[in-house]
């Protein structure tokens, strides 16, 4: 089976990858000709664990393919994905321009029956829009061309990309063609370990189902936020009541971790972008609206606890932040806390110092020379004046204390992350703060 895969980012490399795993031929197609000159010449242009080894087995292989040009590789596919970027437009919806533009070239070019499956996040009508293109393209064309759409949300996860799309707990299908559902099951098959797993829906459920997860998730996320923040003042442990409610199998115990705030490509646009749905649709997404406020707070939680420790002086402080990234394992930094925090602790006037295992050149490219790159944590925690642990990269789990005592100005740690064990900082001499 043949297939192609428009957009070469963190889905469509990691989409694409893992079908040529299964055998299938897959071309990747992107617009951004020195991402597709980087595939070519065998370097990965983002960082997820165990995805350079299986594209280069699979371009080995000549199972996995690298072009710009989308319009040849339309005549030897039976199905185009599209996972294209949809980024958040002003006012948080998102931006559809990608999409179209990939569905206008599919409908400029299909000679055969074809299957053009929105892979990307998408807000529900989507489908209609995809369709409503290439139907246009194939009347300017004067010619009729057998095709069908379908919806196919995505669920991995960055940084357990390739194990999340092996081994999805569900794949989810929207479409209303029995050809294309077909299709799609034989796609997929290899993918499920009992058939229970792939649900096929009509389009505009597949498409609500992607921010309904998304949002869910992101919720969970601010509930525990803030009752971390009420912990605080009443003298509960956020810890041992995540523990608490986490036992009990209809809460179940994942995404229920207190930190400062979720960040990522998706959860902050998709929340903002169902919010917008809503409100084009007459309806109010209050409980969203609250997530997301919460969220915005948060991610400035532990510059507020900086600056009640030091009473509001922190110009001239040296700031030590260990993680860039938006979560481990990952060199993603769109919408990071820690860019939330730099810019914060830039403009009160601190020296900022950084390290992050994978993200310090994405850090550079996005931030600048405003702060100090280091060459590993000690590094960083060399002569600060605190340390904020903001990514919990598994390397900053068991520093070494006496040398962090030894190196930094003063011993104070705020842990964004709750990863660090009170009483073990208290021990070594260390004041801490986490968070609930
Ligand atoms: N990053 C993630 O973990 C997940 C993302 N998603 C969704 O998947 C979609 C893609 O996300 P990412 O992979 O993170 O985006 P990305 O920004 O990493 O990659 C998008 C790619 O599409 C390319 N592109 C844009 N227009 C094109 C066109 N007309 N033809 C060919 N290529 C084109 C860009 O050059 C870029 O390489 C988004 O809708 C996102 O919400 C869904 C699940 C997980
Ligand atoms: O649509 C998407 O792009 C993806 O968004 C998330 O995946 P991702 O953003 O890669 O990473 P997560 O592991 O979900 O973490 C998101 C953010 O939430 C934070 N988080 C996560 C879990 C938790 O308990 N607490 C918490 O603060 C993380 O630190 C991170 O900043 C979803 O988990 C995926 O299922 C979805 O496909």
């Amino acid at each position: 089976m043949n297939i192609a895969i428009v957009g070469t980012g963190y889905v469509g490399l990691v989409s694409g990858t893992c079908f040529a795993e299964m055998g299938i031929d897959v071309t990747c197609v992107d617009i951004d000709q020195h991402k597709i000159n980087r595939l070519l010449q065998g370097e990965i242009p983002i960082y997820e664990p165990g995805l350079e080894d299986m594209v280069k087995r699979n371009v080995k292989a000549g199972r996995l393919h690298f072009t710009t040009d989308l319009t040849t590789c339309l005549n030897n596919v039976e199905v185009v994905f599209s996972a294209v970027g949809t980024p958040p437009d002003e006012d948080g919806s998102a931006d559809l321009k990608y999409v179209l533009a990939v569905a206008k070239t599919f409908g400029q070019n299909i000679k055969k029956y074809t299957i053009l499956v929105t892979k990307s996040t998408v807000p529900v009508g989507t489908a209609k829009k995809v369709k409503a293109t290439i139907q246009e393209e194939l009347i300017r064309r004067g010619e009729e061309v057998d095709f069908d759409v379908a919806s196919n949300p995505e669920f991995l996860k960055e940084g357990a990309a390739i194990k999340d799309f092996m081994t999805p707990d569900r794949v989810v299908v929207g479409t209303e063609s029995e050809r294309a559902r077909k299709i799609m099951s034989r796609l997929y098959k290899p993918f499920m370990l009992s058939g229970e797993r792939m649900i096929f829906t009509d389009i505009p459920s597949a498409e609500m189902i992607k921010y309904a997860a998304n949002s869910m998730l992101a919720t969970r996320i601010s509930f525990m936020n803030d009752i971390a923040n009420l912990c605080e003042s009443v003298g509960a442990d956020v810890n041992m009541v995540r523990k608490g409610i986490g036992s009990d199998t209809r809460i179940g115990k994942k995404f229920l971790y207190a930190g400062c705030g979720y960040g990522g490509s998706c959860f902050p646009k998709d929340v903002k972008a169902l919010i917008k749905t809503a409100e084009q649709n007459g309806y109010e997404m209050k409980v969203l609206k609250a997530v997301d406020e919460v969220n915005e707070k948060q991610k400035q939680i532990l510059f507020e606890k900086l600056q009640k420790h030091y009473h509001g002086e922190l110009k001239g402080r040296t700031v030590a932040l260990w993680g860039l990234a938006f979560k481990p394992e990952t060199d993603d930094m769109r919408e990071a806390p820690a860019v939330v925090m730099i810019d914060k602790l830039a403009a009160a006037g601190c020296t900022v110092k950084v390290y992050d295992p994978i993200a310090m050149d994405e850090c550079r490219r996005r931030i600048g020379d405003k702060i100090i790159y280091c060459k590993d944590m000690y590094d960083a925690a060399m002569d600060a004046d605190v340390l904020m642990l903001v990514t919990e990269w598994k390397e900053f789990r068991v520093p070494d204390w006496r040398t962090l005592r030894k190196i930094m100005k003063q011993p104070l740690i705020f842990d964004g992350r709750n990863i660090y064990d009170r009483e073990e900082l208290w021990v070594n001499g260390f004041g801490y703060y986490c968070i609930g």
